[in-house]
């Protein structure tokens, strides 16, 4: 028994007002991922410098991933005893790094209300490590997806979802350095998405508890649509990419964006496909890079699938296993980018 998050006081609730189900786990992850959010935004302050990304050094990242997964977990914990967590992170190698472990410490504790002691911080860091599956409910965490927009100052996001029984009831993306109105880079960053399955898809800023309900773009010809990938080469084929936006008529230049922001802007309208495709044919996705960004897209009206058209299975452990890649769209024009998908791919056989 981890005595150690009883001492976590509860945390200010923000609910939305027509949000019957799952009303305590929305307030509570939202609490988690905002505080996140904020180690995240300290460490990138204090630790990153110019020198720390021309090295590729990933020290900063490694620190916020760390204190980030312990923040949220021991939340978590705290107000859900039972439920077991699907964590990207785990501390074995932290355990070797006692100048890192300091730093998590300080970091975890600087957005807590009661500090934790190393050793708890540690194993709030390893309750990640639930195998998940197709029976009960589990959270899943990605601390820090797009660990490498973090380290450049662009795109990352802390992501949370509920799984209950194989199926994504609850999505959280913290999203700190989005711009509020993707037209104005310039202007507020800080987005925070939120989704209950049948409720809806909601976002407010980082500066106001207001919520709006967002839904994806009304674009119905192909041609006009914008497509949003990674910046990651590696994560996504990119020549892919562009031989399905040529089918398409599509001659909008992608918007390359690390994380699960991704679907942030697919669902407030910002963006109309996110095209996820396969570089490796080893490669499987892992539940914590989708479950909440999925969720948020169908909430916004969006359809999500694999490269083969086949629904993401959140059911089978800690990766997608039985799927390939993602397909993400505003519903509209599902059915022309998954012909265009398959042409593409059949091609490469
Ligand atoms: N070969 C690969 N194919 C697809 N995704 C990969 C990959 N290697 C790593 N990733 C995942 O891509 C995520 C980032 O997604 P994106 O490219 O959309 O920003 C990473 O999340 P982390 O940054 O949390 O490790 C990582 O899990
Ligand atoms: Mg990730
Ligand atoms: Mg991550
Ligand atoms: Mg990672």
């Amino acid at each position: 028994m981890l005595g150690f998050v009883r001492r976590i006081r509860p945390v200010k609730r923000y609910i939305h007002m027509s949000t019957l189900l799952l009303a305590k786990e929305r307030a509570i992850a939202v609490e988690a991922v905002l505080r996140a959010s904020k180690l995240c935004q300290t460490v990138f302050q204090h630790l990153v410098s110019a020198e720390t990304i021309s090295k590729k050094d990933k020290s900063p990242v490694t620190v916020a991933d760390y204190g980030a997964q312990a923040v949220v977990n021991s939340i978590l914990h705290a107000a859900f005893p039972n439920d077991p967590i699907v964590g990207e992170e785990d501390s074995s190698e932290l355990q070797q790094n006692k100048a890192t472990c300091d730093k998590v410490v300080d970091l975890a504790n600087s957005v807590v209300d009661s500090p934790m002691s190393t050793d708890e911080i540690l194993k709030a860091i390893d309750l990640g490590m639930y195998t998940g599956g197709p029976k009960g409910r589990f959270w899943t965490l990605d601390p820090i997806d797009g660990t490498k927009g973090f380290l450049r100052g662009e795109q990352f996001a802390v992501c949370l979802a509920l799984i209950v029984d194989g199926q994504v009831q609850l999505g959280v993306l913290g999203c700190p350095n989005l711009p509020v109105e993707l037209s104005k880079p310039d202007g507020e960053r800080g987005c925070l998405f939120t989704a209950v399955k049948g409720e809806g898809a909601y976002m407010r800023t980082f500066a106001s508890t207001e919520e709006r309900r967002i839904h994806v773009s009304n674009t119905s010809n192909p041609a006009d649509a914008l497509f949003c990938e990674s910046v990651e080469a590696g994560h996504s084929s990119q020549g892919d990419a562009a031989k399905i936006a040529s089918l398409l008529g599509i001659t909008k230049p992608s918007v390359r964006m690390d994380s699960q922001c991704k679907y942030g802007v697919l669902a407030r309208g910002d963006a109309d496909i996110y095209l996820r495709l396969p570089v490796s044919a080893t490669y499987e996705e892992k539940i914590w890079d989708h479950a909440g960004g999925s969720l948020l897209v169908q909430e916004a009206g969006g359809q999500t699938c694999d490269v083969y058209g086949k629904p993401l299975d959140f059911s089978l452990g800690r990766t997608l296993r039985a799927n390939k890649g993602v397909v993400a769209t505003n519903g509209k024009i599902h059915d022309q980018v998954m012909e265009a998908v398959r042409k593409v791919l059949a091609e490469k056989q």
